[in-house]
């Protein structure tokens, strides 16, 4: 990367950015940023995407409509539609897209009908995580040229966004997203893979856990959707009478947990909580040791009306992040590290003239962070491990810069005047082909 860009560079965030010079013409450029759960996408030089798309997409069986091998439902209303057949599937796996064809049409959606923008007209910069592989690049690379047709483009590492939405060059980048968590180490606007590494401990982690809490306490897991009427009720062994709505069909079982998952979102966003201190949290809930300093109870109401009061056990989700030994639901293959010994490996790779200025310098973003007193556990278990060097957390206070930080970090670069001269043209992918892209942006 050229030169850092400053937050003073940033266009001022207006509905639609003044146009911005490009190779002589004057256009404004476009930001994608595609995660696993919701897809980015807005105008370079705003603070925030104008879009925020669920990547989970719908699929009705329509022998019509063979491409697909079935009609597509893309954007929040219709993924969120009752509808005989529909299942609910996901074009990505940790940040990598499998299904090009869909995740086309999702970016497609983002940028023609929620920015109602001509693709063709607007230079794209893309985000992508660090372990995209090659193939991948290319095929983003054809997608943007052939079937978007725009006029320049460009593929940027999330980690190095997340840092310069930051304001740093260099930092060590955490992101606690919905299918991973990841530890990137970027130095002067370059990324470095000794030293990358990622887990699957991250938000879907923690939504699979909950959904095990909630099913061992033989909590019925109807969604808002199926719910016709609720009465509130206390105790699990008298349940109030379940009013389900009769759509005339048994919603697709992918649908009726997608909607599971919103609830749980709307339990984790509220009621789970990061218990503060390392290696204290009672390894057994049903027997905690006399005189152990409790948390205050918090209470949910479920869709069908059950209220509870948590107490600690709103910690143990959470937990299973920096402890997975403590997981409700057991892992199928190995035990994986948990997040702050995974980012201790990260720092034992690093080169060692290097490890102190990462460990004073590290970013956390991802939604998944926004869990009540994630930092502050995060901050207590680096301390502890590496007592010499000062170990520094900066994570922004504000929820759209944590949530949008890669795709705020793009917006920052695709509006930096040095970063013109970055963009691939058209005309040089016309020329090279889809590997431009290695040869252009590693
Ligand atoms: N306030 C919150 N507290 C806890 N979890 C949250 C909060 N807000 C969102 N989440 C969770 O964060 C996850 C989404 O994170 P994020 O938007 O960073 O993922 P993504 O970038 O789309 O996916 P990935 O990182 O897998 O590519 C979801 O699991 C969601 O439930």
């Amino acid at each position: 990367m050229a030169s850092t860009p400053q937050a003073s560079q940033v266009l001022p965030s207006t509905t639609k950015p003044a146009e911005l010079e490009y190779g002589g013409d004057e256009i404004s450029a476009l930001v994608l940023d595609p995660g696993t759960n919701t897809t980015r996408c807005g105008f370079a030089g705003e603070d925030t995407p104008k879009t925020c798309v669920p990547t989970y997409y719908g699929i009705v069986p329509d022998p019509d409509v063979p491409k697909y091998f079935g009609s597509l439902k893309i954007g929040e209303n219709a993924v969120n539609t009752v509808i005989d057949g529909m299942e609910i599937r996901n074009p990505m796996h940790e940040g990598i897209v499998e299904n090009w064809e869909v995740a086309t049409e999702i970016w497609r959606h983002c940028i023609e009908y929620k920015l109602s923008s001509r693709v063709e007209e607007h230079p794209l910069l893309v985000t992508e995580p660090i372990w995209n592989p090659l193939k991948n690049r290319e095929r983003t690379t054809e997608v943007v040229f052939e079937d978007f047709n725009v006029p320049a483009y460009f593929l940027v590492k999330s980690a190095v966004c997340e840092s310069f939405a930051n304001s740093k060059p260099s930092s060590l980048v955490i992101d606690v997203g919905h299918t991973f968590t990841s530890v990137t180490p970027v130095v002067d606007g370059i990324p470095l893979r000794k030293g990358s590494e990622r887990t699957p401990l991250a938000g879907q982690h923690l939504t699979t856990q909950l959904r095990h809490q909630f099913g061992e306490l033989g909590i019925r897991m109807a969604p808002w959707l199926m719910i016709k009427a609720k009465a509130t009720y206390t105790d699990l062994t008298n349940p109030s009478p379940l009013r389900s709505r009769d759509y005339g069909f048994q919603p697709h079982k992918s649908f009726v947990e997608y909607q599971q998952d919103r609830f749980i979102h709307e339990y984790k966003e509220s009621i789970s909580e990061t218990w503060p201190e390392p290696r204290s949290f009672p390894p057994d809930l049903n027997n905690i040791p006399e005189g152990f300093r409790g948390l205050q109870d918090k209470s949910y109401e479920f869709p069908d009306g059950y209220q509870r009061r948590f107490g600690l056990d709103r910690c143990l989700a959470a937990e299973s992040l920096f402890n997975p030994s403590v997981s409700p639901k057991p892992f199928t293959g190995d035990t994986p590290k948990g997040i702050a010994e995974m980012i201790k490996d990260s720092v034992d790779h690093l080169d060692a003239d290097i490890r102190a200025n990462m460990l004073n310098n590290i970013v956390v973003v991802g939604a998944t962070s926004l869990l009540y007193r994630f930092n502050e556990r995060l901050s207590q278990e680096l301390t502890a491990m590496f007592p010499g060097p000062r170990v520094k957390i900066q994570s922004s206070g504000q929820i759209p810069e944590r949530k949008y930080s890669a795709w705020l970090g793009g917006s920052i670069l695709a509006s930096c005047g040095a970063f013109h001269q970055l963009w691939i043209s058209k005309q040089e992918y016309d020329e090279v082909g889809a590997n431009i892209i290695e040869r252009r942006a590693k």
